[in-house]
Parts: structure tokens; C-alpha cells; sequence
């Protein structure tokens, strides 16, 4: 199959599954025409999935297309952005059709979901890696940004942490019957991004993140370069069921620093009360932690500071990554 017949056959059907209004011209030009509504700014982010470094080679491709779509979406999340559109650049190996279908099946099922159209991309011949850029919008003025931090603010993460960490000891086993082991590579192959939190904590004016290499880190990040810190409750962090059953005393350690959840973590000011314990469509808000002015994240199991001898993901430093 060539390029073109690839292109007529995968990427145009699927710029048909969704039609956004913004869009003015999708796939078929050199470039996709997009309208700028006034009052309105456009979010951009981009991700890129490599084969043995963000999905093992037996992905089953269907849930390769959802999750290369469901990180970027995770982007618009945090930034409180509406979806607009997306575009697709994929390196393949070969141009197995049956991949194909399963893989683009994958990305129109959850650009289905949050109303994302693709419109346009490029189709090269390598080692599998997939690029997604997405496209979004907020009324102007209000995206969140990271780095605002307030000593005081309450640290808080959506539903739970550290199950899709525990999913990577799995990869390569059969899960079977065992219905833990089954929930931990649901929540590693589908991660849900947390479109409608986002936009909910954007009209309150909380920053957020989303935790796509640990919580540790990732809160670092979001405090930003003001030199703000926060002293978080290892006791706190919320474990689902099936990871506390799986990782026994080791849970609370990948939930704070495993990557791969996809959960959006945010800073919760003391003038808007009381933190709620789920938005009004269920989502689970639980408070770890609180910003303090000293600098640096502190992990506390009561008075006992919490020593991990991993942070985060980092693709340039530590394990196996390590050339430095
Ligand atoms: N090659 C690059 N060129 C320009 N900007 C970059 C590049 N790589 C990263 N950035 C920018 O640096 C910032 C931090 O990037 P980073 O990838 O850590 O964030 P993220 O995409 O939210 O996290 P993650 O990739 O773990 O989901 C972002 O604003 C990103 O756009
Ligand atoms: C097979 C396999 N091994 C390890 C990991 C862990 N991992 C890889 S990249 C990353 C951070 C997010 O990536 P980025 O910062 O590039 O967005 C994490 C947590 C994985 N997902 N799959
Ligand atoms: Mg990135």
C-alpha cells in the first residue's frame, strides 16, 4: 500500500469521524485552516510516543492509537482547554493494514469521545513512533498557567495515583482472570484525560498539571520558578483498590512517583473554601498536601520525611536512560 492509498484509506475517513466548526479546511491541503473566533485563544501541545520508551512493542494497537491521543488530550486538560483539533505524524515500519484499522480505531474512538478532529499529519516509513499535536481553546486571558503558587494553597490530585506505574511490571505477562492485574494495564493502555475537571478548575482559576512523569515531579513543576515548595501527606495519596492488593506496601511509593497515571494535579486556593470531595460529574478531588514558601517538594509519613530513591521519569537522567 502507498502513501496516498494509506492516506485515502486511514487519515481521510478518519478527519471525517469528527467535524469541529472551527475548522475551515482538514486533511487534503499543505496545510489545515483553522478559525481564530474572537475572545477566544488557541492552546497548542504536541507529544511524541517512542516504541520501548512510552509503550512496550506488544502494544496492541488499538490502544496505541488511544493512548497517543489520550496524553496529548491530558495537555489540553491542564491548560482548561475545549479540543479542537489534532494532527498526526506517524512513523511505521511497515504499512500492515490490519495495524492500520485497529490503531486508527483507537484514535476515532476517543476523538469521538471529546469532539477532536483530525486534520492533517504526515506518514514516513521508520521505527514506530507517533506524534500527536493537539489544538484547543479557552476564552482569552484564562488558561492556567503553572508557576502561581501561594503558600497555604491546598495541593490536590484527582481520583488515584500510581496504578499505571504498577501496570509496567505487567507488560509482559498474560493478565488472565485476575481482575487486579487487569485494572492496573486498563488504567496504563486507556488513561482517561480529565477534559471536563480541566475546564471546571479553569473557571475557578486553579493551576493544574496533569502527572504524566510522577507526582513529585510534576508538582515541582508546577510550582514553578517562583521558589515555592509544598509539604505533601504519603499517607494521603489516593490508591485504587487493585494497586494497594498488587503493590501491597509499595503503592504509596509508585503513586508518588510512577509516571503514566494521567490524574491532573492542582493547587487549591484558601479563598475558594473548602476543597469538594468530587466534581459534579464524580470525579474524585482528594487534598495531599498544602504550598509552603521554603522551596523543594517534602514527602511526609507524619513527622517522618519520605526518601525516594526515584522522582520521576526523566528521559535524559537515571536507570537505564542514564548517558550522561
Ligand atoms: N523540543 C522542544 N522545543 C521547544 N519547547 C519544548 C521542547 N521540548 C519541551 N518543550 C516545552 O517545555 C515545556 C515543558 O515540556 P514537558 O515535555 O516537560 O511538558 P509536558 O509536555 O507537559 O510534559 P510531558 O511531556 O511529560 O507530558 C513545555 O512548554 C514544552 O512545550
Ligand atoms: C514500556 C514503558 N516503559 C516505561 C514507561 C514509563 N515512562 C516512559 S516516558 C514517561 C513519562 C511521560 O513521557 P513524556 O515525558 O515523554 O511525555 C514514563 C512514565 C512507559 N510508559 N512505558
Ligand atoms: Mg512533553
Amino acid at each position: 500500500m502507498d502513501e496516498i492509498s494509506l492516506i485515502r484509506r486511514f487519515w481521510e475517513p478518519l478527519g471525517r469521524a469528527v467535524t469541529h466548526p472551527a475548522v475551515r479546511e482538514g486533511i487534503g491541503n499543505d496545510g489545515a485552516v483553522i478559525r481564530c473566533e474572537p475572545g477566544q485563544d488557541a492552546v497548542v501541545a504536541v507529544d511524541t510516543l517512542v516504541e520501548g520508551v512510552h509503550f512496550p512493542a506488544t502494544i496492541d494497537p488499538y490502544a496505541l492509537g488511544w493512548r497517543a491521543l489520550a496524553v496529548n488530550l491530558s495537555d489540553l486538560a491542564a491548560m482548561g482547554a475545549e479540543p479542537v483539533c489534532y494532527t498526526l505524524a506517524l512513523t511505521l515500519p511497515r504499512a500492515d493494514e490490519d495495524w492500520l484499522e485497529a490503531f486508527s480505531g483507537g484514535l476515532r474512538d476517543l476523538s469521538v469521545r471529546h469532539g477532536i478532529q483530525l486534520v492533517g499529519g504526515d506518514t514516513t516509513r521508520g521505527p514506530l513512533t507517533i506524534t500527536i499535536q493537539v489544538q484547543g481553546r479557552v476564552p482569552s486571558g484564562t488558561a492556567m498557567r503553572r508557576g502561581g503558587a501561594a503558600p497555604g494553597d491546598r495541593v490536590c490530585v484527582s481520583g488515584s495515583l500510581g496504578s499505571a506505574g504498577e501496570a509496567l511490571k505487567w507488560l509482559d505477562t498474560s493478565p488472565g482472570n485476575n481482575p487486579d492485574v487487569r485494572a492496573v494495564l486498563a488504567r496504563y493502555f486507556y488513561p482517561q484525560p480529565r477534559l471536563a475537571l480541566g475546564g471546571w478548575l479553569r473557571e475557578r482559576g486553579v493551576a493544574a498539571i496533569d502527572v504524566s512523569d510522577g507526582l513529585v515531579s510534576d508538582l515541582g513543576q508546577l510550582l514553578g520558578e517562583a521558589g515555592r515548595g509544598a509539604r505533601l501527606d504519603y499517607a494521603a495519596l489516593p490508591i485504587a483498590p487493585e494497586l494497594a492488593t498488587l503493590a501491597g506496601s509499595q503503592a504509596r511509593k509508585l503513586a508518588a512517583s510512577a509516571g503514566d497515571d494521567y490524574e491532573l494535579c492542582f493547587l487549591w486556593p484558601l479563598a475558594l473554601g473548602e476543597v469538594p470531595e468530587s466534581t459534579d460529574e464524580g470525579v474524585p478531588l482528594t487534598v495531599i498536601g498544602e504550598v509552603e514558601a521554603e522551596p523543594g517538594v517534602r514527602l511526609m509519613d507524619g513527622n517522618d520525611p519520605v526518601e525516594l530513591a526515584y522522582g520521576g521519569y526523566s528521559h535524559f537522567s537515571g536507570g537505564a536512560n542514564d548517558d550522561s
